[in-house]
């Protein structure tokens, strides 16, 4: 295969940084309905449903579970990052209204799908020695071709939320 490993991960640096992009969305449904960043109960719920697609792919729970943790927590931080931001220059920016349950969640269960794809499509290079480096890599060329669209925040946060891709 000519394809190197950095070009191999780029899908799940994608659907890494679509998720992250829906966490704008959910901030600002936060910022109107003014209910807390994190949702345990939620939180648990995407992570035994990533789990189980993870296992009827024959991945290990263990590692889907961690992987999903780091999504999690990257979208926290694009959260708490945004409405922090908003409260500092006295509002959000304009927008229609948004349901997180009806609308927000759903798109990110079907990430989760491509996520899980992605890391079935990986699974070998994710217990190579170079995988750190490799995903680190990855999410540099993927924000060299997306400048536009990534600020500073978003970019920690990709970077935060494929820190538990790798096996070892
Ligand atoms: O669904 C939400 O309420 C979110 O804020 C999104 C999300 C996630 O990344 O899936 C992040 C933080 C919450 O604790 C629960 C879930």
């Amino acid at each position: 295969q000519s394809s190197t490993p950095i070009d191999r991960l780029q899908p799940l640096v994608e659907a890494s940084a679509q998720r992250l992009a829906l966490a704008d969305q959910v901030a600002l449904a936060k910022w109107d309905s003014g209910m807390p960043i994190e949702d345990a109960t939620r939180e648990a719920s995407v992570i035994a449903g990533a789990v189980k697609s993870g296992e009827s792919k024959d991945l290990d729970s263990v590692s889907v579970a961690n992987f999903f943790k780091a999504q999690i927590e990257s979208n926290k931080i694009v959260q708490y990052g945004l409405l922090a931001k908003w409260r500092r220059s006295g509002g959000a920016p304009k927008h229609a209204p948004i349901d997180l349950v009806a609308t927000i969640r759903p798109q990110l269960d079907w990430i989760q799908i491509a996520l899980v794809t992605a890391l079935a499509e990986t699974k070998a290079m994710r217990s190579d020695p170079a995988c750190k480096d490799d995903v680190a890599k990855a999410v540099g060329k993927y924000l060299a071709l997306h400048k536009r669209n990534a600020d500073a925040l978003h970019a920690i946060a990709l970077d935060r939320s494929l820190a538990a891709t790798c096996a070892r």
